[in-house]
């Protein structure tokens, strides 16, 4: 998912000072990346296997929702092995051609970072499973009757895939990666420390319940954290009198401002939760009829929204479709039709 794609389902919009506020924060090393340790563990064991026997890293796929760290640890691959890096992306891929060209200049060791893999061209899909077992590809020379095939050999290189959807990648391909991390929502305190270090970068002096306050804001996603922090962060210079100093109270004022509500949902998750509640009596309602209701696609709708609703048990995901849960209707101070009022049930763990 691009950045432009993004700007959807953000509460913030990102302006370009925004994205190179993010560019800067990126940690450069696995010790710096915060949380995700089992996934950090799994890669920190590959590198060095690979740095002992001095041989290329196995390829990577890291799988995921966006804003989770999946660019800065394909960054990070390249940074802890000292390899160059180059940046593709599968909507810039849309020919085999494309992906020779790309392929053949790489150098001995590079690594080869594809965002969106899901999204490149069939034929590409093809020529890079050759590449990455047997690092060669066969290109074709000639048109018609008269076309031959010809073989070229590639320089060793390490392929980090990265994607919102692994299930929509050919098996074929996902088998060929060595090693799939699958990127978890952060949880508070890892947010906590995300926070701390941007705040740190910023110059940004702000309270320890401050920054539990956004923490518990921010979707479980360190750039949600990091954009909301600068949100913060300009609503303390303007009212702080001066001392540019963030309280809690500064966060709750700023966040409502950007219509970020007490569970950190935005704009877009809340029409999601709304026509399921309002349109369909909660549910079970199927992707596409709920992606028609919204005015969204079906694929934001999967990858973006719902695994976050789904993790904080507003929605859960049945055969026959989605369906709102009874902590939804009490979030949305909604009652269900026949049902009890929101009063009278249990209140458990929002
Ligand atoms: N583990 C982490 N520790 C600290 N900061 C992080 C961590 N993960 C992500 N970030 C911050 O969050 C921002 C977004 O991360 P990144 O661009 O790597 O996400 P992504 O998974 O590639 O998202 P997308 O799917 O939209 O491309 C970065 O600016 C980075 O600073
Ligand atoms: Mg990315």
């Amino acid at each position: 998912m691009s950045d432009a794609d993004l700007d959807l389902t953000d509460p913030v919009l990102a302006s370009e000072a925004e994205l190179a506020f993010e560019g800067a924060l990126r940690p450069r090393s696995l010790e710096e990346f915060v949380g995700q340790t089992r996934v950090r563990g799994q890669l920190q064991l590959l590198l060095s296997a690979a740095a002992l026997q001095q041989r290329t890293p196995d390829h990577i796929l890291l799988a995921g929702p966006p804003g989770l760290g999946k660019t800065t640890l394909a960054m990070i691959v390249a940074h802890e092995g000292g390899r160059p890096l180059r940046m593709s992306s599968g909507p810039a891929i849309q020919h085999a051609g494309d992906l020779a060209a790309i392929l053949s200049s790489l150098v001995p060791g590079e690594v080869l970072f594809i965002d969106e893999i899901h999204r490149m061209a069939r034929s590409a899909e093809e020529m890079l499973y050759l590449a990455m077992e047997d690092f060669r590809i066969d290109i074709m020379v000639g048109k018609g009757a008269g076309a031959t095939s010809v073989p070229l050999d590639l320089a060793p290189f390490t392929l980090v895939g990265a994607t919102t959807r692994a299930g929509l990648l050919p098996n074929p391909l996902r088998d060929r990666f060595g090693f799939t991390a699958h990127l978890e929502f952060y949880d508070e305190s890892e947010l906590e420390q995300v926070l701390s270090r941007a705040a740190a970068m910023l110059g940004l002096a702000i309270d320890r319940e401050a920054v539990a306050e956004i923490a518990g804001r921010c979707r479980g996603t360190p750039r949600i954290a990091n954009r909301l922090l600068r949100r913060v962060r300009d609503y303390a210079l303007v009212h702080a009198s001066g001392s540019g100093r963030a309280d809690v109270e500064s966060v709750r004022a700023a966040l409502e401002l950007y219509d970020v509500d007490p569970l950190g949902l935005d704009r877009l998750d809340r029409a999601v939760m709304l026509t399921i509640l309002t349109r369909f009596g909660g549910g079970p309602v199927g992707l596409n009829t709920l992606a028609v209701s919204v005015g969204e696609e079906a694929e934001t709708i999967e990858a973006v929204v719902e695994p976050f609703l789904v993790r904080i048990g507003l929605i859960t995901r049945t055969p026959r479709g989605r369906v709102a849960t009874p902590a939804a209707w009490r979030h949305f101070g909604l009652v269900r039709e026949g049902g009890e009022s929101p009063a009278t049930l249990p209140i458990d763990d929002l």
